[in-house]
């Protein structure tokens, strides 16, 4: 039985590797957090509906703030409508720490607040239950 409802959500967190920095600045390509996205959401699906579902669509997505090589970022999936199979889901991606390389190569801190850099609505579908 579903356990699909409004305000069910679920947080990842992690740290972005050099690895993926794309553009001057060290900056990571968008993609990147999309993925995430898709991420948080498959816990979202399983969590709800005993399933890793399929991600339908995209309704919004916003960039709001560069995402950088080092960030540690947080991304959330929060249920905000049920359907039958479907499961509209809005997500939000924060930085809570950064790199300090005006300090030393290696120094880093925790933001004051987290600062939000992305967010997203989307629409995964489960199988019948
Ligand atoms: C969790 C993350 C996973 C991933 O990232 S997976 C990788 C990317 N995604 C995919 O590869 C998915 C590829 N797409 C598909 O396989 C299919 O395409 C879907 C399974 C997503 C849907 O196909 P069908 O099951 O035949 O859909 P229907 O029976 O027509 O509708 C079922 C419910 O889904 C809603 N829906 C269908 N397509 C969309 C869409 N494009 N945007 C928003 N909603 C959609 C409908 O309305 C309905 O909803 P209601 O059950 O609540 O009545």
């Amino acid at each position: 039985m579903s356990k699909a409802e409004v305000g069910l959500s679920v947080t990842h967190r992690r740290y972005v590797p050099y690895s993926h920095a794309h553009y001057a600045g060290h900056l990571v390509d968008g993609a990147y957090v999309l993925g995430l996205f898709g991420d948080v959401a498959t816990e979202v699906c399983i969590v709800a509906d005993g399933d890793e579902g399929l991600f339908a669509s995209y309704s919004d997505v916003q960039f709001l703030q560069p995402l950088r090589a080092g960030d540690m970022v947080e991304v959330t999936a929060t249920i905000t409508r049920v359907g039958t199979r479907s499961r509209e889901l809005g997500f939000a991606a924060h930085v809570v720490c950064r790199g300090r390389p005006d300090r030393s190569e290696s120094a880093a801190e925790v933001l004051a607040e987290p600062l939000l850099i992305t967010r997203a609505t989307g629409t995964v579908v489960v199988p019948v239950a």
